[in-house]
Parts: C-alpha cells; sequence; structure tokens
C-alpha cells in the first residue's frame, strides 16, 4: 500500500513536474528509478534493471537537454509569429507547403513551432507533445526536407505500432508528397510503400525487387521479416521515426524487434533518429535510456510542448455511476441526450476468464445493444484486434468517408488514430491505467486551432471512482459527475 501511494505521488510529480529544466547535465535521483520500470524495461530481469539503473543513473550526460518553453536552441529561434511556410522554406519542397497550405495549415502547433528548426538542423528528436498536437506532420516535414526523389533507395522509415496508424501515416505523407503540377520528364515522384502486418507483403516484395520506395511506413512485425531476408536494406536511411515510442518499447511483442531495428540494422551515425508520443512515461529516464543504450545520439533534444497539459484543455471529462448491469442503459440514455456528432466507445479486451466463462465479449454485447436500440442516424462500426485485418481496413476506411458514426473500440483504436470529427468519448469500460485513459481521451478534440468543447465520459461502479480519481491526480485534470 505504501509503495503504491509512493508509486502514485511520483508519478503525479512527473507528469506535473517533468524535470523540464533546461538542463544540459543531468543526475537522475536513484529515488526515481525504483518506483517503476521505464520505457523499454520491460524485458529485462526487474532486479537487474533497478541495480543497473541505479549504478548508470549516476553518469551524467553532458550534451542532451530538454526543451519545454519558448527559448532558442542550437541557434534557432522559435518565434511565435511564424508560419508553417516561414519555418519550412528553402528547406521543404514548394510543393508539399502548397498542399499543407491548401489542407488550411498556415500557423505551426506549438509543437511543430518548437520541433521543426531542431528537427531541420538534423539533431535526433523525442517529440513529446499533447495528443492531436501535429506530432505527424512535424516529422514528415523533416522527412521531406531531407529525401531526394532523384536517389533510388529507402531514405525515411516511420514505424508504427498498428496497421491502422501506418495506414493514416502513410495517407497523409501521399497526400503531401502528392504534386499538382505536370512532373518534369526526369523529375521522380517519392514512392511511399506500407509494410503493415495482417497482407501477405507479396505485391511489396515485387515492387521492392523493382525498386525501392522513398519511404516507408511499416509496422516493426512485417519490417523485420523484409530486413531479415534482406529485401530491404537501410543503408541510406536518412531519417527513422518510431511513433508512439513508450508503447512500442512496452509492447512485448514488439520491443525486442525494435531493439534490432535501432542497434543492428541501422547505425545512429548515419541517420537521424526521432521518437513521438503524447505520454512518456519517466521520460527523463528514457533520455537517459536512449543515449546509454545508443538508440539515439548524445546530443538528443527532448522536446516536451505543454508539460502541465497532456491531453487538450477543451476536453470536458465527466463521469456516470451506474452498476454493471445498467452500463448497456446508462450508455444508450448518454448518447441519446448528447447526441454526438460522432463518437468513440471504448471497451476493455476480453479477458482470459471471462473467455474460459463462455462469455460474450463486451465489444459484442455492446454492438448489439446499440443495433437493437440506439435510434441515431450513425453508422455504427467495430474495431478490434481480433476482427480479420479486411474488416479492420474496411471499418477504418468508412470512417473516413465522412458522415457521422458511432465506433466501438478497444484499445487499438487507442494510439494515434486521428479521426477529427470525434466530439465524444465513451469509457464503457475504464482504461486500466492513466496513460490509456490519456489516449483514450485523446481521439477527441483533435482539431488543433478549435476552441469547441469535446467531452468525453467515463461510466464506473462507485468502487471504480477512487481509480479514476487516481488518473485525475496523475493525468491533472478534473472529472464532474453527472447523474442519470
Ligand atoms: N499546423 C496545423 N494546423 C492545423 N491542423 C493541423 C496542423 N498540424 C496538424 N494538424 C491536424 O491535427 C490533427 C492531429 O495531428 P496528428 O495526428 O499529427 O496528432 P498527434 O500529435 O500525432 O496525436 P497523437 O499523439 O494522438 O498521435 C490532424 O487532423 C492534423 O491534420
Amino acid at each position: 500500500m505504501a509503495s503504491s501511494s509512493t508509486e502514485m505521488l511520483l508519478q503525479a510529480l512527473l507528469w506535473k513536474f517533468p524535470f523540464s529544466c533546461n538542463t544540459r547535465t543531468r543526475i537522475i535521483p536513484p529515488t526515481l528509478l525504483l518506483t517503476s520500470p521505464s520505457i523499454g524495461s520491460n524485458q529485462r530481469s526487474s532486479k537487474r534493471t533497478l541495480n543497473n539503473s541505479i549504478c548508470s543513473s549516476i553518469a551524467p550526460i553532458t550534451s542532451s537537454s530538454t526543451i519545454s518553453t519558448n527559448e532558442e536552441v542550437g541557434g534557432f529561434v522559435a518565434d511565435q509569429h511564424l508560419t508553417l511556410r516561414n519555418i519550412c522554406e528553402g528547406r521543404v519542397p514548394d510543393h508539399v507547403l502548397r498542399r499543407i497550405e491548401e489542407l488550411g495549415f498556415l500557423m505551426p502547433t506549438e509543437i511543430q513551432r518548437q520541433a521543426l528548426p531542431i528537427l531541420f538542423s538534423g539533431q535526433d528528436c523525442i517529440l513529446h507533445a499533447q495528443t492531436g498536437s501535429g506530432k505527424t506532420l512535424a516529422y514528415l516535414l523533416q522527412i521531406f526536407s531531407v529525401i531526394n526523389t532523384q536517389r533510388s533507395s529507402v531514405q525515411a522509415l516511420i514505424v508504427v505500432p498498428t496497421r491502422e496508424l501506418g495506414m493514416q501515416v502513410a495517407k497523409v505523407a501521399r497526400i503531401l508528397a502528392a504534386k499538382p503540377d505536370q512532373p518534369v520528364a526526369e523529375d521522380k515522384a517519392c514512392t511511399i510503400m506500407t509494410l503493415l502486418d495482417g497482407g501477405t507483403l507479396r505485391r511489396q516484395k515485387s515492387w521492392l525487387k523493382a525498386e525501392p520506395p522513398t519511404i516507408i511506413v511499416a509496422t516493426i512485425g512485417s519490417l523485420c521479416q523484409m530486413l531479415e531476408k534482406h529485401i530491404i536494406k537501410l543503408d541510406s536511411m536518412r531519417v527513422l521515426v518510431i511513433d508512439e515510442v513508450d508503447f512500442m518499447f512496452n509492447s512485448s511483442q514488439q520491443v525486442s524487434s525494435l531493439r534490432k531495428l535501432l542497434i543492428s540494422y541501422s547505425s545512429i551515425n548515419t541517420r537521424q533518429t526521432v521518437f513521438a508520443s503524447a505520454s512518456i512515461p519517466q521520460h527523463r529516464r528514457f533520455l537517459y535510456d536512449c543515449i546509454q543504450q545508443k538508440w539515439t545520439k548524445a546530443n538528443v533534444v527532448h522536446i516536451h510542448a505543454n508539460p502541465i497539459h497532456p491531453m487538450p484543455p477543451r476536453l470536458h471529462h465527466r463521469f456516470l455511476i451506474c452498476n454493471r448491469k445498467e452500463r448497456h442503459s446508462a450508455l444508450l440514455w448518454l448518447l441519446k441526450s448528447d447526441a454526438p456528432q460522432s463518437a468513440i466507445i471504448f471497451v476493455n479486451e476480453q479477458s482470459e476468464k471471462s473467455k474460459k466463462a463462455g462469455n460474450d465479449p463486451a465489444t459484442n454485447i455492446v454492438m448489439d445493444a446499440l443495433k437493437n436500440s440506439h435510434k441515431g442516424e450513425h453508422e455504427i462500426l467495430l474495431l478490434e484486434e481480433k476482427i480479420n485485418f479486411n474488416s479492420r481496413a474496411a471499418s477504418f476506411s468508412e470512417l473516413r468517408q465522412g458522415g457521422a458514426y458511432i465506433l466501438v473500440a478497444t484499445d487499438i483504436a487507442g494510439r494515434g488514430v486521428d479521426l477529427p470529427d470525434t466530439t465524444h468519448i465513451y469509457n464503457f469500460d475504464l482504461p486500466k491505467d492513466a496513460v490509456h485513459y490519456l489516449h483514450r481521451a485523446g481521439r477527441t478534440g483533435r482539431k488543433p486551432f478549435s476552441e469547441s468543447k469535446c467531452v468525453v465520459t467515463s461510466i464506473l461502479t462507485s468502487e471504480e471512482r477512487f481509480v479514476l480519481q487516481r488518473y485525475e491526480n496523475e493525468l491533472m485534470f478534473h472529472c464532474h459527475e453527472m447523474f442519470l
């Protein structure tokens, strides 16, 4: 009990005071290392990790830095009034800048304003900023600033945790790469390939044999298959991006391949390494590991935009207490009274115990309840890990066609997925920790310069109230109680 409350307090402090002073020499207090494992530590024995952590933590690091305010870095001043064009002109090809302007992106978001000058300087970066704050565009602009389409080689690699996020990132990259003008004969286009788990990869193999693409967006499993068979070469890779980096390092399925990619399949000396996420628990320790483990160069910069608010402040958080049997009717009542434009209902993965007991998964129960009793005009769709990849892709692209939707999803939709029309999030089941709460909630409020309110509602039993209270303390937000 004592240790868990200490952990809560320390975690709250880590969110609140995220060591954002602009130190160039850092020493990590060993007490912090004892509280909970940092990103990437799940593969090691906890005892060894703690001992190693303490021993290695007293070695000062001299050149990395954390930036969390408007300041000058490496000679670049991040001016509040500069437009995206002002920041990128001369670095990013003009046709890409015209595309972003056509999309209506004129001013940079906070993370873009802070990160782009540093990215353009070629330094390794950790992009740490709120959900929906535009981290994708930041790293894509850097990629477009370095690639040379006349060269036939893989020059940028973006690694993502899920197929859905891969499809989305590749789509944005293709939109930016498209040239509106007639291409000049010898002007080669930027080619973007996806290597995502769930497909046969046959088409990609033939494509790779014929000619390597300029940019690859991949999940780590499919990528490593290709690397192990020497179908892809990364000798010319200039930028490596690992999106949702904390998730990747904490996934037991992905972490060993990720380490191989960072250390064996490519070298920090020839690539620029960019890590991105809205949540980097114990980020100071992570920064330290990046350098010690040679995932990044020693002068990596941790850019932490809005460190006090890990979620967009315009989210309105509520909770409703009812007993477990009333949850379906509570959900239907909420949908009726909120009349959301579009919503995502998050349901937890079915536990092994529940499977063994022969229970129906909660996703099916919620889907049935909605199909039978929800009266709105919404398209009702399901996205969960166990449905086949074609159906997952179909659900996902249907959502992007426009029109009102209600998506019933497990946490697979919690990371990175950008559906800007989502106005309401419902936690039918309480997320398992504060990081999951943050990413679920962050599926709404995804229009960076909009002021319209978006709502996150958690349906709880009275026993779960203290758990949500803990998330409120860790993430520093306030949740209002509502009544049926
Ligand atoms: N400068 C900008 N102006 C307006 N909108 C922008 C700008 N940059 C990005 N966006 C839009 O903001 C939304 C969120 O961007 P993005 O998906 O990159 O967020 P993110 O920071 O990666 O979030 P997450 O951590 O949840 O993955 C997208 O719909 C994107 O098109």
